[in-house]
């Protein structure tokens, strides 16, 4: 039976991708100064590796890639390479120290996309590795589509990157295919087989990107590839402010900024056309919104009721809001007709719920001072024609 142990206070690094996986969201493309504001940001945030594109896209991502890294000044910017030397001689025309193969390693990607065998693989990653390290560079191999793959090869392979001179191994989920507890076992039997560090890399196809990414970090995995608001190939991958949120509220080290988090998803959210729901974790609009008459009753008389510290508004600079609608109580409708100048009692707020409940059917939002004041004048008009 198997029992996820408690993380043992640790320093883990998060590796983020938004300026590659990130841009490959279909219909995503940031402009050269979106890319400096996110590097920007994302560097401000402390962030320890910043994957910064695809030198082999041509001249000029090599030129973007050099103007993006010179906003990096903590976090070590990282070209993503195919196995072609062709994508080592591009990735090393942007002056980037650290460059990341993926290897392709299941048998649908080895049959259908390269037409090669597994022999090849191991070939080309032990001489394109060898190739990077003797031109001083530092390298990482990622297994591509490594969980439809057989274990065994990703062992085989990781062995020939090392001894080529790789400092890491990735593990990418391509197609999100794993659950926690598969994603969990997966690593756990990998890091006891393979010397290198290993970093999970996963997909959200069946929105388990974040908690594979965790229970990777369980299982031993240190580095985790992440993007800001999860974006990424279809589904998109495990969300920066998700996965650094949760390890901090499990007492592990991340070096991330917890307040940095929402600007930066701001700055993503635009620049990627994509607009965050508002219920997204921990910078979603409304996450720190409270309507419930119940919540509101208790949060008013002690915060932690329903706002436990580790996940609390504050944590993040951000602030706690109050909404007034159709579930809201006498203590928040008090609280709010108090805050909004208006009469405040048990009594108005009774009268006032049947025309709260209403408004909130009607306009399906919560109501605002305007609004309760209109509702407050009903209420004087009916009582004084009474
Ligand atoms: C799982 C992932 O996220 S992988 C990363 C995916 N990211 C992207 O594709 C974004 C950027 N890509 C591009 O701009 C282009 O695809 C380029 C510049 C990389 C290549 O463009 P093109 O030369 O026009 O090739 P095209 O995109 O049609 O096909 C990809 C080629 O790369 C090959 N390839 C794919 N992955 C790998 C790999 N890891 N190692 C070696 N070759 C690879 C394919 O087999 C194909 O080769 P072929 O043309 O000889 O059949
Ligand atoms: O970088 C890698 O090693 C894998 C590429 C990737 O983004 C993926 O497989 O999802």
């Amino acid at each position: 039976m198997l029992h996820a142990q408690p993380l043992t206070p640790q320093t883990l690094a998060l590796c983020d991708t938004t300026l590659r996986d990130g841009e490959q969201t279909a219909g995503v493309a940031f402009s050269l100064s979106e890319k400096r504001a996110i590097a920007h940001a994302l560097d401000c945030a402390g962030v320890a590796e910043i994957e910064v594109g695809i030198a082999a896209m041509g001249w000029n991502e090599v030129a973007e890639i050099r103007a993006v890294v010179a906003e990096i000044q903590r976090a070590a910017p990282v070209v993503w390479c195919r196995l072609r030397m062709n994508d080592l001689d591009m990735a090393q025309k942007t002056g980037v120290k650290r460059v990341h193969f993926a290897a392709p390693t299941s048998t649908a990607q080895l049959e259908g996309k390269l037409r090669v065998d597994r022999d090849w693989i191991l070939r080309e990653t032990a001489e394109l590795v060898y190739c990077a390290t003797q031109r001083g560079l530092e390298v990482s191999v990622g297994a591509e589509d490594a969980s439809r793959t057989d274990p065994d090869f990703l062992i085989r392979l990781a062995e020939v990157a090392k001894a080529a001179g790789a400092i890491r191994f990735r593990l990418a989920d391509t197609l999100g295919l794993l659950d926690p507890l598969g994603a969990y076992r997966l690593v756990s039997h990998l890091v006891s087989k393979i010397e290198l560090p290993i970093e999970m890399h996963a997909h959200n196809d069946f929105g388990m990107a974040t908690a594979n990414t965790i229970m990777a970090a369980h299982a031993g995995a240190t580095h985790l590839s992440v993007t800001v608001n999860g974006l990424g190939e279809r589904a998109g991958n495990a969300a920066l402010e998700e996965v650094g949120a949760a390890l901090e509220a499990g007492g592990m080290h991340t070096g991330i900024d917890l307040t940095a988090l929402h600007p930066l998803s701001d700055i993503v959210a635009r620049a990627s056309g994509r607009a965050l729901p508002v219920q997204k974790p921990i910078t979603g609009a409304l996450v720190f919104a409270h309507e419930s008459g119940i919540h509101v009753d208790a949060i008013l008389k002690r915060a932690d009721t329903y706002e436990d510290p580790r996940c609390a508004p504050e944590r993040f600079g951000r602030e706690r809001q109050i909404v007034i609608g159709k579930h809201s109580g006498a203590a928040g409708l008090c609280a709010a007709l108090s805050e909004a100048g208006l009469p405040s009692s048990t009594e108005i707020a009774a009268q006032l719920k049947p025309l709260l409940r209403a408004h909130a059917i009607r306009t399906k939002r919560p109501a605002n001072a305007d609004d309760l004041r209109r509702m407050v004048a009903r209420l004087t008009r009916a009582s004084a024609q009474e």
